[in-house]
């Protein structure tokens, strides 16, 4: 189902078109709930970047300061989606253009509500989320808050965007960060684990197809399994390992490399890291 119809479809401007934004734009038009004509695309300077964009989606993309500026004071939702550090001074140039029924949705890690109203220099309605790149397969795991600004029908809009590209959780805005930590960033440490789990496949002698091959299908059957058989992860994980088995000795080179304390670390180190950077964005800006 569509966001609204072609005819009404709202113009969404995607201010930075880098891969988190490109996530989005391609699961949007694969799950076809936004008309690739409803959709512009910003960066700051790459017109190579713009030029693929727009052949692969058939989206609409600012090239000039005047195009840019017009497709972002004419789209009904801006969605901020440039790194941390481009935001502050990006958001100050901004906020005098806009009007207050333009509605702002964040995937900028760490920057909290009221630093972009502070930033844009009113109180926008903002919806503040945190995806992560498996939205453009319908995958993603996407946080989302909402300031009080934003009405009904915005809402339902945002969510409809990104529960049409993975599974969303509504959670409070201090809880923002550690689902950064965990599901923002968490394919990366997926990704991580299965570097090295190819690796060690190759080094034991099977062809990089096979390790490749192998790796991939074992981390979807196990996250196919905790979501098919509602089975705590701890149960599924004890019923493959045979007492003085091979997983028993895997485990065990695992706990004494304390893999549970690291991933756990990592995760927090991930939350922390995001309230760095808007913190910075904040104190170098306001
Ligand atoms: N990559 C990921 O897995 C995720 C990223 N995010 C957030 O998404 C945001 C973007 O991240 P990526 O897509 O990875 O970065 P990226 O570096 O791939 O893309 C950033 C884009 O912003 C553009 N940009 C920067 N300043 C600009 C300006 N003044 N005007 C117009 N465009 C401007 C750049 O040209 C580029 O197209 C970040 O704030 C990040 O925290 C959130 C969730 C996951
Ligand atoms: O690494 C980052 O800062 C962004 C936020 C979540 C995933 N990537």
């Amino acid at each position: 189902m569509t966001i609204n119809n072609t005819n009404n479809a709202p113009s969404i401007c995607f201010y930075g078109a880098g891969s988190m934004a490109e996530a989005i734009v391609r699961g949007l038009i694969h799950r076809k709930v936004a008309p690739p004509e409803s959709i512009t695309m910003l960066n700051r300077s790459n017109q190579e970047r713009l030029a693929h964009l727009e052949s692969a989606y058939g989206i609409k993309t600012g090239r000039s300061d005047a195009e840019k500026e017009s497709s972002l004071i004419s789209a009904s939702v801006i969605v901020l989606a440039m790194k941390p550090k481009d935001a502050g001074e990006a958001l100050k140039a901004l906020g005098p253009k806009l009007n207050q029924e333009q509605l702002i949705v964040s995937v900028i890690a760490g920057l909290s509500i009221s630093t972009i109203q502070a930033l844009l220099g009113y109180k926008a309605p903002i919806a503040r989320t945190m995806p992560n790149t498996s939205s453009s397969i319908g995958f993603g795991a996407t946080g989302i808050s909402f300031s009080g600004e934003v009405n009904e029908t915005q809402t339902a809009q945002v969510l409809k965007m990104f529960e049409a590209v993975g599974t969303v959780q509504v959670i409070p805005e201090e809880q923002m960060e550690i689902l950064t930590g965990v599901s923002g960033s968490g394919p990366a440490y997926i990704y991580y684990m299965m570097e090295a789990m190819i690796e060690a496949g190759i080094e034991g002698g099977l062809s990089v197809e096979q390790a490749r091959e192998l790796t991939v299908q074992t981390v979807l059957g196990a996250a196919a399994m905790m979501k098919e058989t509602g089975e705590e992860p701890a149960k599924l994980r004890k019923d493959i390992t045979s007492p003085n088995g091979s997983t028993q000795a895997a485990l065990e080179t695992l706990a004494a490399g304390s893999f549970n304390a690291t991933v756990k670390a990592a995760v927090h180190r991930a939350a922390e890291r995001s309230k760095e950077m808007g913190e910075a964005v904040k104190e170098a800006l306001l």
